[in-house]
């Protein structure tokens, strides 16, 4: 099948309706994540507007090659990598059709990123990106771009999964994109601190079934150890919803939720509590975004979003609050304006149309918005 994605023309192996398997003998292409390639080629304009000495991009698991040709398209010099040998055949296919020069090899990707040095690497792997996490943060000049798929692990759905892949102990929250989110961020800074590098996201977002950051890297252990420093805990009462953080990496929770005393308190981490973007950098990707990607509008949305977005450490759903309070729940603009006439902030949060954030309690919450009762 021809697909046509940011004004580059790629095969895929077949025909299919929504997205493949991934495996077997079909060649990976998930058209859903056209955002994510859509964001992707805006970050690297953004990037190297930024940074103008950065060059050399790796997309280190490329499996059809597109995510290689549209970052070759826009003039990186561009390295793609996959063990799979139909993979590669057709990654290489697809960059002639396109006559982009791209370098493509039939390697495995922890041994490619040992061997060779990128300003920017990308790891898209098959669920979790830990196994490739040391050879990118290691190895990379610049920036590492990152996707985890494996969300019910990242989230503390499948809870023992997410322990053993992240070092990290997530929970199951109505906050679960974000808690994914910073779970993910946590055990990538703690990586690249191994190496003495400080890894710290300047975009992330979580779309659809997956969560997807980059990270700038700086090879300072001082700046390494600033990014240890923004790692903390978060206590969460399942009965009432309250919520608070605490940043260092020994958990103090407390014996009972301070809000209504439930002892159903909760705590995860080492979380990452700092800041999942720089609005700065987020506003300029943005106006990266062009009318020739298929998902400018979600990707406008998006950015829009994280742009304007607290940096408070988890957000709110509306919908669980009012269904807890038997409320229908108001036009989202109404709930926020409310919250800010009584003095608190607030904010959408990008995670989901329902999903917003503000400094107030639970109960300040409650008190604050009338609006559908
Ligand atoms: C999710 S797909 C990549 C999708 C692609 N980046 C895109 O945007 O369409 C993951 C790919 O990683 C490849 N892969 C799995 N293990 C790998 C490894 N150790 N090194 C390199 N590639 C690997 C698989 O063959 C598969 O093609």
């Amino acid at each position: 099948m021809r697909v046509t994605e940011g004004g580059v023309e790629f095969e895929v192996a077949d025909a299919r309706d929504g997205a493949s398997e991934g495996r077997g003998d079909d060649v990976f292409y998930n058209p859903t994540q056209e955002l994510n390639r859509d964001l992707t080629v805006a970050v690297l304009r953004a990037y190297r507007e930024r940074e103008p000495r950065a060059d050399s991009y790796l997309d280190a698991m490329t499996a059809s090659g597109v995510r290689a040709l549209r970052a070759a398209n826009e003039g990186w010099d561009v390295t793609a990598a996959d063990t799979d040998a139909e993979a590669v055949a057709l990654a290489r296919e697809n960059a002639a059709r396109n006559d982009l020069d791209v370098d493509v090899r039939e390697r495995d990707a922890n041994a490619l990123m040992h061997d060779s040095t990128h300003d920017v690497i990308d790891l898209d792997p098959f669920g979790t990106p830990v196994p490739f996490a040391d050879a990118a943060f290691s190895n990379a000049r610049d920036l590492v771009c990152v996707t985890a798929t494996d969300t019910a692990p990242l989230c503390g759905a499948h809870f023992e999964s997410g322990v053993r892949s992240y070092s990290a102990v997530p929970r199951n929250t109505d906050y679960h994109p974000e808690m994914g989110l910073r779970i993910l961020l946590s055990a990538m800074v703690r990586t690249a601190a191994r190496y003495d590098t400080a890894a710290r996201p300047i975009c992330s977002h979580v779309s659809r079934h997956y969560a997807r950051t980059y990270l700038e890297l700086d090879g300072r252990a001082t700046k390494a150890d600033e990014c240890i420093d923004e790692l903390g805990h978060v206590y969460h009462c399942e009965d009432c919803l309250t919520r608070d953080h605490e940043y260092g990496l020994i958990a103090d929770p407390p014996e009972a939720c301070p809000a209504c005393g439930s002892n159903r308190v909760v705590t995860a981490g080492p979380l990452w509590l700092g800041a999942i973007r720089e609005s700065e950098f987020v506003a300029r990707v943005a106006s990266h975004v062009d009318d020739e990607m298929g998902e400018a509008a979600r990707a406008r949305r998006t950015l829009d979003t994280l742009e304007t977005e607290l940096d408070r450490p988890t957000h709110y759903d509306q919908h669980r609050l009012c269904k807890e309070w038997t409320r229908s729940a108001p036009a989202m603009d109404d709930f926020l304006a409310e919250l800010r006439d009584a003095g608190f902030e607030a904010s959408r949060a990008h995670y989901h149309g329902t999903a917003f954030k503000t400094d107030a309690s639970v109960a300040e919450i409650r008190e604050a918005t009338t609006a559908g009762e």
